[in-house]
């Protein structure tokens, strides 16, 4: 289980990225976490593996308080969390396997590192994964050779062969094709069922979050303004996530205003003496 209370980031330019961001994300859900450009999605991602070293608040993964360890500490926790970025992050002069063994580089020594040497079983493991995400038979191809999608298969099973307790998607699918980007939404989806491990996606297209999450996070200016069941994302929800809450009260008038207009209506339609009454 994941949990993060109070979770603020403040760049060294004074921006608020994150002004405290209090949620849990729990068993095999997927989240999808969306908002404005500037919202503050990616850094809150980051902020989970301390990529992005947060200024306050606490980052649980297991009950193990994240922002509490040291370097070589938080290395090891790292192993727990694994990544899939929007760039893929490949080495693209490596093959499909050794690339997708690199996620198993946080459990081996530093020479075996070095010398990209793997157990058996890890490799085993990869294979199996390569299977999973589709890309069986192509584990000698190099990472260049790959399609858009395809690499984004590969970052993908990358992940899951570092055996983490959760996943983390940080906008898996903006350099993909839409054919390509409900594919991996697919995949994901699927990986959080087979592995039993949650997923955050922060993601730009609210359709897909929609038909693929079973929950939103909706970031507005770095407040977390939305968190809920996804079928409760309406147009109110969605105009406070994209708009702010100065926009709900708008629409909350709005709506208030024409709840009143049609009421008045009705009224002096039952007031009004009917044909047939007279
Ligand atoms: N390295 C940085 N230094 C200073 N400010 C930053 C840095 N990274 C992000 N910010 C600021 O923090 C805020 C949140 O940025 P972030 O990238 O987390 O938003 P986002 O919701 O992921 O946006 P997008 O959807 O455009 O990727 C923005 O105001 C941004 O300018």
């Amino acid at each position: 289980m994941l949990e993060t209370i109070d979770l603020r980031k403040v760049y060294p330019t004074g921006d608020e990225a994150l002004t405290g961001v209090s949620t849990t994300v729990d068993g095999n859900e997927i989240v999808a976490m969306i908002g404005p450009s500037g919202a503050g999605k990616s850094t809150f991602i980051r902020c989970i593996n301390r990529l992005t070293e947060p200024t306050d608040g606490e980052i649980r993964l297991d009950g193990s308080e994240l922002t509490a360890l040291g370097e070589s500490e938080m290395k090891a926790a790292r192993r727990n969390i694994g990544m899939v970025f929007q760039e893929y992050n490949l080495v693209e002069r490596l093959t499909v396997m050794e690339n997708v063994l690199s996620g198993r580089l946080g459990y081996v020594s530093n020479w075996a590192a070095l010398r990209r040497k793997f157990p058996p079983e890890d490799v085993e493991r990869a294979y199996d994964v390569l299977e999973t995400v589709g890309l069986d038979g192509m584990e000698n191809k190099r990472a260049d050779e790959l399609s858009g999608g395809q690499r984004q298969r590969v970052g993908i099973a990358r992940a899951v062969v570092q055996e983490p307790k959760i996943l983390l998607a940080d906008e898996p699918t903006s350099s993909l094709d839409p054919e390509s980007s409900h594919a991996v939404m697919e995949l994901l989806a699927d990986i959080a069922a087979e592995e039993d491990i949650p997923i955050i996606i922060n993601i730009h297209e609210v359709p897909l979050a929609v038909e693929y999450a079973d929950r939103i996070l909706g970031l507005h200016d770095g407040e977390l303004v939305f968190d809920g069941p996804t079928d409760g994302l309406d147009e109110n929800a969605k105009d406070v996530i994209y708009r702010g809450a100065d926009a709900s009260e708008t629409t909350n008038e709005a709506v208030a205003k024409t709840r009143t207009d049609n009421n008045a209506i009705s009224e002096q339609a039952a007031d009004k003496p009917t044909a047939a009454g007279d």
